[in-house]
Order: C-alpha cells, then sequence, then structure tokens
C-alpha cells in the first residue's frame, strides 16, 4: 500500500481544519494509503519533519496557509529531484491565490478527495536571494493588499474591498529607483511596485498578470509598475488596477523570465507568497524548473 505523510498547521486559518480533520483523514486512507499524520508545532517544524522523514512516502499531502505550503516544497528540496514525492495541499489559510491557479477546490474536504483523484503535476519553484517562493516575490505600494483587507469585508464586497484596501495607499506610494538585469537588457527607473510571480491569481484577483502563465515552462511573469509621472499617469494605473488589465498600460514592464537581478541603492521590502520576505539591496531571483510536482485533477 502506498505510504502518504500528512502533515497540517492546526492554527492555520482560525484552526478551521478542526471541523474536518478525521473527514480528510478518512477519505485519505480510504483513498488507498497507508497514512502518517503530523500536526506541526511551530514555524519551520513542518521543514524539519518532512526534511527528516519525507523520503519514505509515496506522497506528501499538507494542509495551511501559504507558509506551510512552503515548508513543505522547501524540504522536498533539500532532496534529489527523483527522490522527491509528489505533494498534495489542503488549503486552510486565508489566502488561497496559489490553489485557485491550481484548480485546487476550497474546500478542505473537496481538497483531500482532489489528492486521492488527481494526479502530479511538475511544478516551477521560485528562489528569491537563496529562499524559496512558490507563486509570488513582491514589493511597493499594494503588496500587502490582500492581506491587509479585512476578511469580513472580502466576504461582503468582494473584490471592491481590495479597491478600497489599495485606494487607502496610494498617498503612502514611495517610487524605489531599481537597476533591473533581465533577458539580456538593463532597465533603470523608479518603480511604485514589482513582483515576480508564477500564478494566474494575485490577492484573490484574476487576470492581474495576463495571459500565457504556464507552472512549469521555466518561466515567472515579472509585472512592474513604474513611478507615475503626473495625475494622469496615475489616474491610469488606478484605472488598470480596478480593470485588472495593468500589463496593458505604458507605465507598466511586463516580461516572462527565468532570472532576474534586482539593486536598488535603498533597501527594498519584499513579500514572499504573503509572508515577510526581509529588506535587500541586491536580489537575485531565479526559476527552479519543474522543481516539485503537485496533485491536481486539472492540467496545469
Ligand atoms: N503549531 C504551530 N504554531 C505556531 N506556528 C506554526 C505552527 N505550525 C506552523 N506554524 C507556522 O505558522 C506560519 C503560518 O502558517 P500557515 O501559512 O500555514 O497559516 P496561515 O498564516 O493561517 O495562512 P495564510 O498566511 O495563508 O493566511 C508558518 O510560518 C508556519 O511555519
Amino acid at each position: 500500500m502506498p505510504k502518504m505523510l500528512f502533515v497540517f498547521n492546526p492554527n492555520s486559518g482560525k484552526a478551521r481544519i478542526k471541523y474536518v480533520l478525521l473527514d480528510i483523514i478518512k477519505i485519505l486512507s480510504r483513498g488507498g494509503y497507508d497514512l502518517t499524520v503530523y500536526p506541526t508545532k511551530a514555524p519551520r517544524d513542518g521543514y524539519k519533519y518532512v526534511v527528516s522523514n519525507g523520503a519514505a512516502y509515496d506522497v506528501i499531502a499538507c494542509s495551511g496557509g501559504d507558509g506551510t505550503l512552503n515548508e513543505t516544497v522547501d524540504a522536498l528540496l533539500t532532496m534529489e529531484p527523483q527522490d522527491r514525492p509528489p505533494i498534495g495541499y489542503i488549503p486552510s489559510g486565508s489566502t488561497n491565490d496559489f490553489a485557485n491557479t491550481l484548480g485546487i477546490p476550497k474546500s478542505m474536504k473537496d481538497a483531500a478527495r482532489c489528492i486521492v483523484k488527481g494526479t502530479p503535476h511538475p511544478c516551477d519553484v521560485g528562489d528569491f536571494n537563496g529562499r524559496t517562493f512558490n507563486y509570488v516575490a513582491a514589493f511597493g505600494a499594494f503588496t500587502d493588499v490582500s492581506y491587509a483587507t479585512p476578511q469580513d469585508m472580502k466576504n461582503v464586497l468582494g473584490h471592491q474591498a481590495y479597491l478600497i484596501e489599495a485606494m487607502k495607499r496610494v498617498t503612502d506610494i514611495r517610487p524605489i529607483p531599481l537597476t533591473i538585469h533581465v533577458n539580456g537588457n538593463i532597465i533603470r527607473d523608479e518603480f511604485i511596485y514589482g513582483m515576480i510571480s508564477n500564478t494566474t491569481s494575485v490577492g484573490g484577483m484574476k487576470n492581474l498578470i495576463g495571459t500565457g502563465v504556464g507552472l512549469n515552462d521555466g518561466l515567472f511573469e515579472l509585472t512592474f509598475i513604474r513611478k507615475p509621472k503626473n495625475p494622469i499617469d496615475l489616474q491610469q494605473l488606478l484605472n488598470g488596477f480596478m480593470t485588472q488589465s495593468m500589463q496593458d498600460k505604458t507605465q507598466v514592464l511586463s516580461c516572462k523570465c527565468s532570472r532576474v537581478e534586482i539593486e536598488s541603492p535603498q533597501e527594498v521590502e519584499w513579500v514572499l507568497d504573503g509572508e515577510y520576505g526581509g529588506k535587500h539591496t541586491k536580489m537575485v531571483i531565479e526559476v527552479k524548473r519543474s522543481a516539485v510536482r503537485l496533485i491536481t485533477t486539472q492540467d496545469i
């Protein structure tokens, strides 16, 4: 019987898992797996457990927010590529951007069924100055919008809630001077926002990044917004944000890349998969092509 390790963060997403844990265990074990269940006890505990024990399993399922998925992926990267078991993901965090992109259902029980029914698909992983990220590294204005928007407001207002939160930040926008080395070009300009992503959805909003996103094409999408030069530019930028078509605007530097080097005379604060990513003046971001396999029922 194939062996599955199920690692979960009991505190993630307001401890939502406690209502469905038995059902999830039933679904996974009736799915034909010899199941080991491991609740994480502290930050990086999931990482350490999977590093020490992961190679003994045929599948590693994990449940939690982006942080838990990130620890699981990070742990598998310590193994040789051919030894990395496929990952099943049951999202329980407050933001489910990456799960949406992977076609993983919102319901935790359905996500468990998706692991049983699905097949492993190769997926690229990002490396930011030696730190793993799964789907987005971002800096600047609006970076924290999706995380700062109150859940109650999101439930009632949906997309509008993000816009209201974003509007509040317009006056705080600070341009950041950057030198960007990408695809053989050197770009020097001031930017108010930037993200390097491998997802179709950021902050719960679809279509922000544009078309042709491939999760295992070895390329991430770079979307950097230049400093608005005048009020018209700013208005265009806000319109673009509202209509989720920022990549069409001239203020946006947009391309696909497998590696980008960025320098700034000032420290830039980054967010990696929704978690604080530290302050940096030199940033090297690289794509590790098809570094892990994620189980889903849809083609990615
Ligand atoms: N038992 C635990 N107690 C405290 N922290 C934990 C525990 N288990 C895991 N963690 C850490 O908590 C952090 C957040 O975890 P996770 O991303 O799973 O949940 P979340 O914050 O609710 O999700 P999201 O960020 O998507 O809303 C991670 O860094 C993880 O390592």
